[in-house]
C-alpha cells in the first residue's frame, strides 16, 4: 500500500490540475482537496454579503463568520466544497465569481486563514491538492510536486467548452479575458504568487490525453515511494 503523502498539482487556470488530481486521488485512494475551491467559496461569501473588502476590519469579521469543509459526494467518489453547510460546488464556477476571485485570493488575510484551513486538512497526509501555492507555502516537505503547464490556447478552449455546456450564453472571448486576467493577479501578487516550486516537477499536458497525465504522475509517485 502507498505510504501517507502529499502531492501537490500546481499552475495556471485550466490547464487539467483538478482532473488530474481527481484521477490521482481516485487512483491511489487518497483525498482530493480543491484549494481553488476554498477561494472561490470565500469571494462567493464576500459578493453575496456586499462585503468591502478595500476595509480590513470587514474582511477579517466576514472570515469570521465563514466555514469552509470538503464533504465527499457518495455518487461521484469527489470531494465537494461546502460553505457554512450549503453545497456551494458548482455555483462557485460562475463568471461572476470567477472576475473576483483574483482580487480576493491576494489579500493576506483571506490567504492566511485559506492556508491555515488547508494545512489543517493535510495534516494527515494522503491527500492530493491542487492550487497555485501548494508546492510552495501550504506544503513545502510534500514528497510530490508537479507544476502542470498548457498552451494558453488550448487551456481556454478546454475552460471555454466545459463553461459553455452549463451557460451557452459565454463566449470565447470572456473566458480567454479571464484566464489572462487571473493569471496575471495570481503571479504578480505579494503574497505566494503561483510560482513553481523549485522541486516541483513540470507536466505540459497540451498534448496529451487524461490517460497520459496520468500515467506521468503515477510513475512520478511511483519514484517517490521507490526509489530505484
Ligand atoms: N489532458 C487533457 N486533454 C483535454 N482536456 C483536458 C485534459 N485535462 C483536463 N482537460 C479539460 O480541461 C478543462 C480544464 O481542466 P481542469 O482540470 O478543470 O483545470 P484546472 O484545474 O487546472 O483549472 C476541463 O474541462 C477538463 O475536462
Ligand atoms: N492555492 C490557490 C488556489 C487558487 N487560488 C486563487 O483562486 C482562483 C481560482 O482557482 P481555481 O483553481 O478554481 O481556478 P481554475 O484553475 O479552475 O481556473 C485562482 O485564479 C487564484 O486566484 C489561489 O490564489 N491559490
Amino acid at each position: 500500500m502507498l505510504p501517507d503523502i502529499i502531492i501537490t498539482i500546481d499552475g495556471f487556470s485550466s490547464c487539467g490540475k483538478s482532473t488530474l488530481a481527481k484521477q490521482l486521488a481516485r487512483k491511489l485512494h487518497y483525498t482530493y482537496i480543491d484549494s481553488g475551491a476554498m477561494y472561490r467559496a470565500i469571494t462567493l461569501y464576500f459578493l453575496r454579503n456586499n462585503v468591502n473588502w478595500a476595509n480590513e476590519n470587514e474582511i477579517v469579521s466576514a472570515l469570521d463568520n465563514i466555514t469552509v469543509e470538503f464533504l465527499p459526494n457518495i455518487h461521484t467518489g469527489n470531494t465537494e466544497i461546502y460553505l457554512n453547510n450549503e453545497n456551494v460546488e458548482y455555483i462557485i464556477r460562475d463568471l461572476v465569481v470567477a472576475e473576483k476571485v483574483s482580487e480576493i485570493a491576494a489579500l493576506p488575510e483571506v490567504r492566511k486563514f485559506a492556508v491555515a484551513a488547508q494545512q489543517k486538512i493535510g495534516a494527515k497526509k494522503r491527500i492530493v491538492m491542487d492550487g497555485r501555492d501548494i508546492g510552495t507555502t501550504v506544503f513545502p516537505d510534500a514528497e510530490v510536486k508537479i507544476f502542470m503547464v498548457a498552451d494558453e490556447a488550448v487551456r481556454v478552449e478546454r475552460r471555454f467548452t466545459e463553461m459553455f455546456d452549463k451557460n451557452p450564453n459565454i463566449t470565447l472571448e470572456e473566458v480567454r479575458n479571464n484566464i489572462a486576467m487571473r493569471d496575471y493577479i495570481d503571479a504578480n501578487r505579494k503574497v505566494s504568487p503561483l510560482t513553481k516550486a523549485e522541486d516541483a516537477i513540470e507536466l505540459d499536458n497540451t498534448n496529451l490525453t487524461p490517460k497520459e497525465q496520468l500515467d506521468f504522475a503515477l510513475q512520478l509517485v511511483q519514484k517517490v515511494v521507490e526509489p530505484v
